[in-house]
């Protein structure tokens, strides 16, 4: 039988050091590379095999977020005989990606785990809008994976470095890189992302060329074209389907359709990550609890009026933070009942104020 090398797929001595009581238990590590109606694809030393939750894992799992997801590292028991295995545990995840669940309660549901870097794939055509990639810049930096902005459909653009300087102005110390999959231009500037078993992810609208990048990638179809080449006598025909790919040049690529229905909930350290510099700005202001509101001493002000702070970003950040507040409170009945007081209290003080009758 042939041995696969897990460092291949990211294994490294810090995930061996977390895996060290399973090790014990006599399990073996697995890196789920699919997951579909909680059977899993999972590529382990022995080769894929299909891995389904132990019962006693089911019974101790809170919620969706407790079983496995694409990019996860999981415990093991094999039974490579019949192509199958046990899932015992779930190792604990360096980053993730997630959305909310379907269903009367709220539940975090794992589109991806583990990713090291996130493409942040944006295309320079007319779809080119700042205000979309700081959005996704929350999602990325809420995950936990470093994110890289890949201005793609460069072959488009007659102004390549004015947009990388537009994209610089809203991403302080985000690396950009311009690429054209079609000319196969400046993908060579992605190799460091994915040397020796880093895992990077696409994240973009529709439409942005990621399903070209990663085919372009792999260096022939193989996402979203019904499987992937196995080497085997049966040539190319399409046996797998995965999630999580090994490039042939090394490093994991995850392309999941999870990652196309993100969206922006629960991400208030993600915002202030991605708006880092108007948060400094704040910490600058007189009152701790300043509103920008036009309250003295406000540095956030004082910045938009010299316009070393831009208006529009700004706006932007202002509308972020209202829509998290807004989906805070349709998830949690405690956050509505105080927004109602609140409103109550505004209402009898307007009420009350002399200036009415
Ligand atoms: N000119 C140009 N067109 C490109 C490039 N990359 C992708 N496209 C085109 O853009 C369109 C969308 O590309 P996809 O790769 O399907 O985009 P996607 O981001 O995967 O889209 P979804 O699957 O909807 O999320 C296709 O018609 C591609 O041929 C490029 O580098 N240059
Ligand atoms: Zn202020």
């Amino acid at each position: 039988m042939t041995t696969t090398d897990m460092a291949e797929w990211g294994w490294d001595p810090k995930w061996a050091e977390a895996f060290g009581e399973y090790r014990e238990a006599g399990l073996v590590p697995g890196r789920v590379t699919l997951e579909h109606k909680h059977i899993y694809r999972v590529m382990t030393e022995e080769g894929e095999l299909l891995g389904e939750i132990a019962g006693r894992m089911r019974h101790e799992a809170f919620g969706r977020a407790d079983y496995p997801a694409v990019g996860d590292w999981v415990a093991l028991q094999p039974r490579p005989a019949d192509g199958r295995a046990t899932i015992h545990g779930v190792l604990p995840r360096r980053s993730k990606f997630s959305r909310k669940a379907a269903g009367p309660a709220v539940a975090e549901q794992i589109v991806a785990a583990n990713v090291d870097t996130v493409f942040l794939v944006h295309a320079l055509n007319q779809d080119f809008n700042l205000r979309r990639l700081e959005r996704y810049l929350t999602l990325a930096y809420e995950s936990g994976a470093q994110p890289v902005v890949l201005l793609s459909k460069a072959d488009l653009c007659a102004d390549v470095p004015g947009r990388v300087a537009d994209v610089e102005g809203i991403a302080p110390g985000v690396p950009i890189h311009a690429v054209s999959s079609l000319q196969d231009e400046g993908l060579e500037a992605l190799r460091p992302y994915l040397a020796g078993g880093r895992t990077a992810a696409l994240l973009g609208s529709s439409g942005a060329g990621k399903s070209t990048l990663a085919n372009r990638l792999y260096g022939e179809e193989v996402l979203h074209t019904g499987g992937i080449r196995e080497g085997d006598d049966r040539g190319r025909h399409t046996t797998t389907h995965r999630e999580l790919v090994r490039l042939p040049e090394g490093g994991l690529l995850i392309d999941t359709p999870g990652m196309r229905e993100l969206q922006l909930w629960d991400a208030d350290s993600g915002l202030d990550l991605a708006f880092r510099d108007i948060e400094a700005l704040a910490a600058g202001c007189r009152f701790s609890d300043c509103s920008h509101g036009g309250e003295p001493g406000c540095a956030v002000q004082a910045a938009l009026e010299e316009g070393t702070l831009q208006a529009a970003r700004y706006r932007s950040y202002v509308k972020l933070q209202k829509e998290l507040a807004f989906e805070a409170r349709r998830e949690d009945p405690a956050l509505q009942r105080e927004e109602r007081d609140r409103w109550k209290k505004i209402h009898k003080q307007v009420r009350k104020s002399p200036g009415r009758h």
